[in-house]
C-alpha cells in the first residue's frame, strides 16, 4: 500500500513515517511547509527513503494519505483527496464547525477516518466515559487537559470529544464553560473545560464526576506519541480495504 504523509516534518508526521515503514507500508510522498526538498526519511530520523518533502499537495498520488498538520492545510489536502479519489486519515485537531461540516461533504465522495485521538487507550477511555456519564448523569462533570507548550489549539480535540460524549451519554443539554473567572456559580447545565500548557507534556486528560462526598476521576496519560502514531498507521491499513465513501472513526477501525 502506498502512503503519503502530510505534516511530515512535524512531531507526529515524523513518527508516522517511521511507524509506517516499520509496518511495511511504502511511504511514497511527504508534504510539509518545513524541510522542503530534504529526504522525509532523514527528517524522520530513519535514514534515506528516497522521498523528498514537497509543499505542493496538488502532486498527491497514493492510496492513503495520513494528515497531522494544521486545519487550513488539512482542508486543502482533503479537497485534493476528493478530486483524486485518495483515501484520508485525519488526526489534525482545532477544526472549526464549518470545517467539520465540509469534511462530512467530502467524505460522501471518499472514505475518511477522522479522529482527534488515534490511541487505543483514549478510544477505550471515551467508551468508559459513555458508561460513567449514563450512570452518573446527576454528578457534576468537569474536564481537565494538559499538553506541551507548542500545541496550537485549546482545548484539545480529545477533551472536546470527551465533552460531546458526556453530553450525549448523560442525555442532558450540557454546555461547555471554558475556564471560570469572577461570578461563576456552577449550574447543573455545564461542563467545565480546562486547558493547561507547558514544557513537553505529550498529553493528559482527566474527567471528573463529582458528587456529594465522593468523586471519580478518570485519567488517560500519554508519555510518548507512539500510541497516536501507531493508531493512525493502523487506521490507514484499515481504510485501504474500505471502498464505501464515508466519515469513519477509530471506533470503526478498532471495532468497538
Ligand atoms: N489525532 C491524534 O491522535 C493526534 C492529533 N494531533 C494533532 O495533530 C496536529 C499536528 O500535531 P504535531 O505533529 O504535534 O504538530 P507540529 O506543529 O509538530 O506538526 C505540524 C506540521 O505541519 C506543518 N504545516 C503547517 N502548515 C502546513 C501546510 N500548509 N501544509 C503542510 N504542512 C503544514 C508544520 O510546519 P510548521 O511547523 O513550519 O508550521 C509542521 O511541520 C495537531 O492538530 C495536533 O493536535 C497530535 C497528536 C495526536
Ligand atoms: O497536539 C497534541 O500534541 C495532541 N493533540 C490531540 C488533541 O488535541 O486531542 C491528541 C493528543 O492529546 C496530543
Amino acid at each position: 500500500m502506498k502512503i503519503a504523509v502530510h505534516g511530515a516534518a512535524g512531531r507526529m508526521g515524523k513518527l508516522v513515517i517511521k511507524n509506517a515503514v516499520e509496518e511495511g507500508f511504502e511511504v511514497v510522498q511527504a508534504f510539509d511547509v518545513s524541510r522542503i526538498g530534504e529526504d522525509a526519511g532523514e527528517v524522520a530520523g530513519i535514514g534515506n527513503i528516497g522521498v523528498p518533502v514537497s509543499d505542493n499537495v496538488e502532486e498527491l498520488s497514493c492510496d492513503v494519505v495520513i494528515d497531522f498538520s494544521v486545519p487550513s492545510a488539512t482542508m486543502k489536502l482533503l479537497e485534493v483527496c476528493a478530486e483524486k479519489g485518495v483515501k484520508a486519515v485525519v488526526g489534525t485537531t482545532g477544526l472549526s464547525e464549518e470545517q467539520k461540516k465540509r469534511i462530512e461533504v467530502i467524505a460522501s465522495k471518499i472514505p475518511v477516518v477522522l479522529s482527534p485521538n488515534f490511541s487505543v487507550g483514549v478510544n477505550i477511555f471515551w467508551k468508559a466515559l459513555e458508561m460513567l456519564a449514563e450512570k452518573l448523569s446527576d454528578y457534576d462533570m468537569e474536564i481537565f487537559e494538559i499538553h506541551h507548550r507548542f500545541k496550537r489549539d485549546a482545548p484539545s480535540g480529545t477533551a472536546l470529544r470527551a465533552g460531546e460524549i458526556l453530553r450525549e451519554a448523560s442525555g442532558k443539554n450540557l454546555r461547555f464553560v471554558f475556564g471560570r473567572e469572577g461570578e461563576s456559580l456552577r449550574s447543573d447545565e455545564e461542563i467545565g473545560v480546562f486547558a493547561v500548557r507547558g514544557g513537553d507534556v505529550v498529553g493528559e486528560h482527566t474527567v471528573f464526576f463529582i458528587g456529594f462526598g465522593e468523586r471519580i476521576e478518570l485519567t488517560h496519560r500519554a508519555w510518548n506519541r507512539e500510541a497516536f502514531s501507531r493508531g493512525a498507521v493502523k487506521a490507514a491499513g484499515w481504510i485501504a480495504g474500505v471502498d464505501e465513501p464515508g466519515l469513519y472513526s477509530m471506533k470503526d477501525v478498532l471495532g468497538i
